[in-house]
C-alpha cells in the first residue's frame, strides 16, 4: 500500500509522499527524483463524482476518494519513470533510464518444460518468503493509525506473496461502521462492477514486476491456467505445478508440493470486523483446495467450457447499467461470472471467473482468503487474457465504461483501492501488448453454430444446391438443343437438296455448306 519512507508520522501529518530518488544533498532534496527529471511531487487527483447506490456509509470508510485520507501528494513521474519515487519504469519499459522497450509473453503454464515450471514453483515461493523491498501495510484504520501513543504509525512488513494477498483482502474487506454495530457488506472495491477486470489486471501487472525485482529479471512473465476445460479435475493440481491433493485429507495439498508448506493471511474475518482492525502479516493455517468436491451445489463441481469463453468474448458491450453484479448483456458481468455465457444476467448462474473460484472449493472460493491459493494467480491472468482479447476484438472501446455512479472504487477515474501510486481504472483499458508490454500467447476457441444458424445454413445450402441443379439441367437441354440445331437440319437440308435435283454440279447455296 505505501512505501516505508511514507509510514512515518511526519509524513502522515504533512500528507505528503513523495520520496526522494537519489538524496544527494540529504533527504527531501530528491523528491521523485526531481534533481535527474524523473518527476515531480504533486498534489493527489482523486474522483470526485458520484458513485453508485449500493454504498451507503459516505464518510466511515478509508478507501473513499482514495488515498486522500492518508496522503494527498504524490510523485508524477516523466516519460517511461514511474513508481513511487520514479525509480522504477512504467510497464513495457526496462533499463536505466527506461529507454528499452520489452514485451513479456504470458504462457499456458501446461505448456511450460519441466524445467520452466519449477522455476515458476520456485519463484513463487520465493516471492512468499522475501519481505517486500518497498512497501509497508497499515494494519489499523486512518482513526488508529499513529497507534495506542498517538506516535507510533500502525504499519508493518510484508512478504511480496503475502502483499498481493493483503491488496485483495483491503479491497474487498467491509466498512466498520463502530464497536458493537454490524460491518457493512455492501462494498466491494474490486469486485462486482467495471473495475473488476482493470483492478485485477492492475494487481497482477504490480506482482509481476516485484517477481521481476526480486528474480533480477525483467523477462520474467506469469503464466495463465486455461481453467475453460469443461472438465471436473484441475489439471494444474499436480505436484510439479499447483499440487496436487493430499492423500490423508482430501481438502488439503499433498506433501510433495512447496504449496503444502504455505500458511495464510487474512483467516480471522470476524476479528477484524467486530474490533475495527485490519488483517496484518501474521500467517495462519494451510491452503485448503478441494476441486470440484462441493456435493452442496453441483453447479459448481464443473470447470467452464470453452464454448463459454467463445460466447462471453462475442458480449458487444463492455458494461450496462447499474454496472454490478446484476448487469445483463454485459461483457465484464459475464466474464466475472454473474452472467450466462452468453450475457444474459441470471442471479442462479456462476460462470467463467466466478466458476472457476467456486470450483477449487477452498480458501480460492473465498473472496478474503481467495489469493492465498497460488492458483489465483493464474485463474486470474487467463481472466485478463480475456479481457485483452475483448479490447482487441472490440477496438477498446471505453465508451460503455462509466465516469460516474457505478459501485463505489468503480468510477472510471477512481483511484483503485490500496495501490500506491495512486493509478486510475483509466489506464488499465488499454490492449496490452501496444500499452503495457505483456501479451498472451493463446489460441482462443471457436464459436459453434447456434441451433438457428444451423438450421438457416442448412435451407442456404439446400436453395444453392437446387439452384446449381436446375441451372446444370438448363445447360445440358440447351445444349443438346444447340447441337441439334448445328448439325441435323444441316445435314437433313444437304441431303435434301442433293439429292432431290443432283445433276453432278452444286447450286450457289450448295456450294456455300
Ligand atoms: O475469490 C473469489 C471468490 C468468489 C466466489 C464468488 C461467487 O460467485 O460466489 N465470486 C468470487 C470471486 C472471488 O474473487
Amino acid at each position: 500500500q505505501f512505501p516505508r519512507q511514507c509510514a512515518t508520522v511526519e509524513a502522515l501529518r504533512s500528507g505528503m509522499c513523495c520520496p526522494d530518488y537519489f538524496p544527494v544533498f540529504g533527504p527531501g532534496t530528491d523528491r521523485c527524483g526531481v534533481s535527474t527529471g524523473r518527476g515531480r511531487c504533486v498534489q493527489v487527483t482523486v474522483d470526485w463524482r458520484p458513485h453508485g447506490p449500493q454504498y451507503i456509509h459516505d464518510g466511515r470508510d478509508d478507501r473513499e476518494q482514495w488515498p486522500i485520507r492518508f496522503f494527498n501528494q504524490t510523485c508524477r513521474c516523466n516519460g517511461n519513470f514511474s513508481g513511487y519515487n520514479c525509480g522504477s519504469c512504467r510497464p513495457g519499459w526496462t533499463g536505466p533510464t527506461c529507454s528499452q522497450q520489452i514485451n513479456i509473453v504470458r504462457r499456458n503454464l501446461l505448456d511450460l518444460s519441466a524445467e520452466e515450471r519449477n522455476r515458476f514453483v520456485n519463484a513463487l515461493h520465493q516471492a512468499k518468503v522475501t519481505v517486500h523491498p518497498d512497501i509497508v501495510i497499515a494494519t489499523r484504520r486512518r482513526e488508529e493509525i499513529f497507534g495506542p501513543d498517538g506516535n507510533t504509525p500502525q504499519f508493518e512488513n510484508i512478504s511480496i506473496y503475502n502483499y498481493f494477498v493483503w491488496s485483495h483482502y483491503y479491497s474487498v474487506r467491509k466498512t466498520f461502521l463502530g464497536a458493537g454495530q454490524q460491518s457493512f457488506g455492501g462494498v466491494d472495491f474490486s469486485h462486482e462492477g467495471p473495475a473488476f477486470v482493470t483492478w485485477h489486471r492492475y494487481h497482477l501487472l504490480q506482482l509481476e514486476r516485484d517477481m521481476q525485482n526480486m528474480l533480477q529479471d525483467p523477462t520474467f512473465g506469469l503464466p495463465y491456467w486455461n481453467f475453460a476445460t469443461g472438465q471436473n479435475t484441475c489439471d494444474i493440481c499436480s505436484d510439479d505445478l499447483m499440487g496436487a491433493r493430499s492423500n490423508f485429507d482430501v481438502s488439503l495439498i499433498s506433501q510433495n508440493s512447496i504449496f503444502s508448506q504455505w500458511r495464510v493471511l487474512c483467516e480471522n474475518v470476524e476479528d477484524y470486523e467486530t474490533l475495527g482492525t485490519i488483517c496484518n502479516s501474521t500467517e495462519g493455517g494451510p491452503i485448503r483446495r478441494n476441486p470440484a468436491g462441493n456435493v452442496a451445489r453441483p453447479m459448481v463441481q464443473r470447470l467452464p467450457e470453452p464454448e463459454d469463453v467463445a460466447q462471453c468474448l462475442e458480449v458487444g458491450v463492455f458494461d450496462t447499467p447499474p454496472f454490478y453484479s446484476n448487469s445483463t448483456d454485459s461483457f465484464r458481468n459475464t466474464v466475472e461470472g454473474y452472467s450466462d455465457p452468453s450475457g444474459k444476467y441470471d442471479p442462479a448462474v456462476r460462470s467463467l471467473h466466478n466458476l472457476a473460484h467456486l470450483f477449487l472449493n477452498g480458501t480460492g472460493g473465498q473472496t478474503h482468503l481467495s489469493p492465498n491459493d497460488p492458483i489465483f494467480v493464474l485463474l486470474h491472468t487467463f481472466t485478463d487474457a480475456l479481457f485483452d482479447e475483448w479490447l482487441r476484438r472490440h477496438s477498446a472501446d471505453i465508451s460503455t465504461y462509466p465516469l460516474e455512479n457505478a459501485p463505489i472504487g468503480h468510477n472510471r477515474q477512481y483511484n483503485m483501492v490500496p495501490f500506491w501510486p495512486p493509478v486510475t481504472n483509466n489506464e488499465m483499458f488499454v490492449t496490452a501488448p501496444e500499452n503495457l508490454g505483456y501479451s498472451y500467447e493463446v489460441e482462443w476457441p471457436g464459436r459453434a453454430l447456434r441451433v438457428t444458424e444451423m438450421i438457416t445454413i442448412a435451407i442456404v445450402t439446400a436453395l444453392v444446391l437446387v439452384a446449381i441443379i436446375f441451372a446444370a439441367a438448363a445447360c445440358i437441354v440447351r445444349v443438346k438443343k444447340n447441337k441439334d440445331e448445328l448439325h441435323q437440319p444441316l445435314l437433313t437440308d444437304q441431303y435434301q437438296h442433293y439429292s432431290d435435283d443432283y445433276d453432278g454440279i452444286p447450286t450457289p447455296s450448295q456450294s456455300v455448306v
